[in-house]
């Protein structure tokens, strides 16, 4: 990467926290305009055309966005998922890429766990018992929930969050943990906490050993549709499915068929295949469903966190530097 270190232009494509705006003022002439407000979008594109570096999250980056700024050195991502831009596009032109690794891990995996216990414990459904003036006698086994602690938890995508969300379940909640990834993780070496708590399970024996399934799994080519009708259909009658990586690695009509026709118990999702989630989609409102609006990083704390690393980053790429968290193309 050779880039010198006078005053470059910048692309702000979503807000940024005043401070690390001006940590990037200071050194570059920065645009902000956001893409997805119909107002800005005519700077948004002006300003591609002559900027060095890009920094947001939640806009696709495309190949034909990508033609608009052919002076463009570096992105860097407000996110540590990286779905959103055309990655072949960036490695053939040798754009950097960067994102947030690390500094949002374990209030993804607070959330995915609140997933885990309001699924389970029927917590949203039985609050708005209280909240609607339902609440007149002691409530009865109809809608009793179901223990979290001692339950067998399948996890699908064994990085950084997956295996903070295994920690919470296997040391906190005495949970026998599964997990599916593309290889085993040597967990003496990396993670001794869970070593012999964790076992690497093909993907249709967790299916059909867990009691709780949670899906942590970055979206590529790989990934996505993974759980589909045959996936939903092996899973052990009355388990419960929970997402928390990227909404397009679930089939959601084979979600709610298995909800509606299936032996599925429950399902809690953080993540949609188009975002926000379609007024007329049957998830919003369905029974058995708890739904969040992409919530898993969205703390005071990390979102501020998150935004320090992208800003980091950009500065770094754009003074020649290797930033801190690159996302390599190649890695898995
Ligand atoms: N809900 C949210 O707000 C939120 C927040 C942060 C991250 N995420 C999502 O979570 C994902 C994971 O984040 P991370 O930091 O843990 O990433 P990571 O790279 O540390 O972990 C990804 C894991 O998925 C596995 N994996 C990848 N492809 C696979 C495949 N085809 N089959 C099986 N396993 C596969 C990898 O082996 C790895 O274990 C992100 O890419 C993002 O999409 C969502
Ligand atoms: O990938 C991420 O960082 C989260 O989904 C927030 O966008």
């Amino acid at each position: 990467m050779t880039i010198s270190s006078d005053r470059k232009k910048v692309l702000v494509f979503r807000e940024l926290p005043p401070d690390q705006l001006a940590r990037l003022q200071a050194r570059h002439d920065v645009t902000v305009a956001n893409p997805r407000l119909p107002e800005q979008l005519p700077a948004f594109q002006a300003a591609l055309a002559t900027a060095e570096g890009l920094i947001g999250s939640s806009y696709k980056i495309d190949e034909a966005l990508l033609a608009a700024a052919p002076r463009l050195k570096v992105i860097s991502s407000v996110s540590v998922g990286v779905d959103n831009y055309a990655l072949d596009a960036l490695a053939a032109r040798g754009i950097v890429l960067c994102h947030t690794p690390g500094v949002l891990t374990e209030t993804t995996a607070d959330t995915i766990f609140s997933l885990v216990m309001a699924t389970s414990r029927r917590l949203v459904e039985l609050a708005g018992l209280v909240r609607e003036g339902r609440w007149t006698r002691n409530i009865g086994e109809e809608l009793f929930g179901w223990d979290v602690h001692g339950k067998t938890l399948g996890i699908l995508g064994f990085g950084r969050i997956g295996q903070a969300v295994a920690r919470r379940a296997a040391l906190g909640f005495g949970m026998p943990v599964l997990y599916h990834s593309r290889r085993p993780v040597d967990l003496a070496r990396k993670a001794p906490e869970l070593a012999g708590k964790a076992l690497h399970t093909p993907l249709d024996e967790l299916l059909r050993h867990a009691d709780i399934v949670a899906a942590v799994l970055p979206l590529s080519n790989e990934t996505r549709g993974l759980m589909g009708g045959r996936e939903f259909g092996l899973m052990k009658p009355g388990a419960i499915f929970i997402n928390g990586g990227r909404g397009a690695t679930v089939q959601e009509a084979a979600l709610l068929d298995a909800l509606d026709h299936g032996t599925l118990r429950a399902a809690g999702l953080d993540v949609f295949a188009t975002e926000p989630l379609p007024m007329d989609s049957p998830l919003r409102t369905h029974p058995k469903v708890t739904a969040l609006p992409h919530i898993g990083s969205a703390t005071v704390e990390t979102r501020y966190a998150m935004a320090v690393l992208a800003t980091t980053n950009l500065l770094q790429a754009l003074a020649g530097e290797r930033p801190t968290a690159v996302f390599e193309m190649t890695a898995g």
